[in-house]
């Protein structure tokens, strides 16, 4: 194997990141810039197509550049990414009919409403694993497909595609020659059946998308294609997609039934192998696949959280009370009472309430910056409580141990209080880039760097390991106070017709 290393893009809401690994599975080099945030309307968020490509591309030449290599040391290149973004593009041209729609924007809301309104929420559940939500691209398909002048005929034509963000790149980087996804990434447009792993014809007729835009439905480790000859000089084998919490859990090596990961980004996700059956969703949690490798799938069970980084980033970009994320430093005992629920796109696991907004409760005379920094980053800690109480109660597993990884669990506080509040020590890996590492190592399985699973079965390596420290009457009273704030963010904006 002359082949020494594995590029992983890692292409996240807020950073198009590509990371090089060597054969142990050790990071070699980092590229990383962010992505424009668009929002056009309130509750609208979208991002440029083109932008991502190029700084992808940007970012995956900074990589080759910093480790010393050459393309050609590349064994393969797998993709992750921010999930249910919905980019549609024109197969002649390349040219996307609009802007990326994100998995936070919530325009199709009252679309989903009249979906529930038809009763469809239990075959939703049964069959594709999820709640009926704007979350998931099936609403964003049928919204551009309905709102971009016409988008439509030209879709029934077969003119148009559409894919997530890792169909987007593997289309680029292949000149256009694979239009595929992955298992994990089709799991999250709410039109794919996950028992039968193929798009769902009811689904599709329900939310009116035509069967000549979609694409093929891979394995996660795969040769889909190799790199266009112009990108790279050398044609380098595409050979992973996995969306980018299912690629966490891969990098965690949860590789069986029962172990689960937390990843602290934008968003976050708690997420447990739940084996090769799928468990019907409930209490807010979805069904979703872990993997897919040799046609066979791995199935998991998560609790997602909308916006826990995003909030720091609010501090920093809106409210402007901190200048970088990592000064989001706890420097108060307590939060003097008050409590924010960043629920920006309304709430995620275990409420899904679409309605609910942001809130900061218990405010005082005395409340200051430093109190709301810090309540900002409970928020998180509480938030990840709710989803694991909801998935003891559906999986009867109690979490022992939570791996963490993510942007965000650099944060020694974070970190200690979700000990706290769970009651449950939190372990933190020495390489933290666990999206990326997931991604490289299906990549490096379907070129042969690594042999498979068994290989890779030691790859958690601990950095810290967290205890919770704090009297449990304490936390579970602390606990309370937050269910109480989230019952006063709930219902607040006026439900669309
Ligand atoms: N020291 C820190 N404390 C708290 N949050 C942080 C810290 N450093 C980064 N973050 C948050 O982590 C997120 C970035 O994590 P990352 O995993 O790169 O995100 P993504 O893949 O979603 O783009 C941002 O939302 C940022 O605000
Ligand atoms: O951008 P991230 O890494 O927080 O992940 C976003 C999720 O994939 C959305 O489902």
């Amino acid at each position: 194997m002359t082949k020494r290393f594995v590029m992983a893009f890692d292409e996240g809401t807020t950073s198009a990141r590509a990371v090089i690994f060597d054969r142990q599975g050790q990071v070699v080099s980092v590229g990383q810039q962010e992505i424009r945030q668009i929002y056009p309307q309130p509750g609208w968020v979208e991002h440029d197509p083109v932008e991502i490509w190029t700084k992808q591309l940007a970012v995956a030449r900074e990589a080759i550049r910093k480790a010393g290599i050459s393309p050609s040391d590349l064994a393969a290149i797998g993709i992750t990414c921010q999930r249910e973004t919905t980019v549609i593009w024109d197969r002649a041209t390349g040219e996307p009919i609009y802007n990326a729609v994100v998995w936070q924007d919530r325009r199709t809301a009252g679309l989903c409403d009249s979906l529930t309104a038809r009763g469809l929420a239990p075959y939703v559940a049964e069959n594709t694993g999820l709640v009926i939500d704007a979350y998931f691209s099936g609403s964003k398909v049928q919204w551009l497909l309905g709102n971009i002048p016409g988008a439509r005929e030209r879709a029934e034509r077969g003119e148009l595609a559409f894919g997530t963000i890792d169909t987007w790149l593997i289309w680029n980087l292949t000149g256009g020659r694979a239009h595929v996804t992955d298992y994990t990434n089709a799991s999250r447009t709410m039109l794919f059946n996950i028992r039968t792993l193929t798009w769902d014809e009811r689904m599709l007729e329900a939310l009116s998308v035509p069967t000549a835009l979609l694409p093929e439905v891979r394995n996660s480790s795969e040769v889909y294609g190799v790199t266009d000859r112009a990108l790279f000089d050398v044609e380098i084998p595409v050979a992973a997609a996995v969306g980018d919490q299912q690629g966490a859990l891969f990098g965690q090596a949860c590789f069986s039934k029962g172990m689960a990961k937390c990843t602290f980004g934008t968003a976050a996700a708690l997420m447990m192998n739940t084996g090769d059956q799928p468990i019907v969703p409930d209490r807010g949690l979805i069904s979703t696949i872990a993997v897919g490798v040799d046609n066979k799938v791995q199935y998991a069970i998560e609790g997602v959280l909308f916006i826990t980084g995003a909030a720091v980033q609010w501090l920093r970009d809106e409210l402007q009370i901190i200048k970088s994320s990592s000064e989001a430093a706890v420097t108060t005992p307590d939060t003097n009472g008050v409590y924010f629920v960043p629920a920006f796109i309304g709430l995620s696991a275990p409420l899904w309430d679409p309605y609910a907004r942001g809130a900061i409760v218990g405010l005082t005379r005395g409340a200051n910056r430093s109190h709301i920094i810090r309540a900002t980053l409970e928020a998180t800690s509480y938030q990840i409580r709710d989803v694991v109480e909801a998935m003891q109660a559906v999986a009867g597993i109690d979490v022992e141990g939570l791996k963490v990884d993510g942007g965000a669990c650099v944060n020694d506080f974070l970190m200690q209080f979700t000990s706290d509040i769970l009651g449950a020590p939190v372990l933190r890996p020495r390489v933290v880039e666990s999206t990326a590492r997931g991604a490289a190592f299906l990549a490096g399985i379907a070129t042969g760097v690594w042999s498979g699973r068994e290989e890779l079965a030691d790859a958690f390596e601990l950095e810290r390991r967290f205890e919770p420290a704090m009297d449990r009457g304490k936390a579970d009273t602390l606990y309370r106070g937050w269910s109480r704030a989230v019952e006063r963010s709930r219902d607040w904006v006026e439900r669309c017709s």
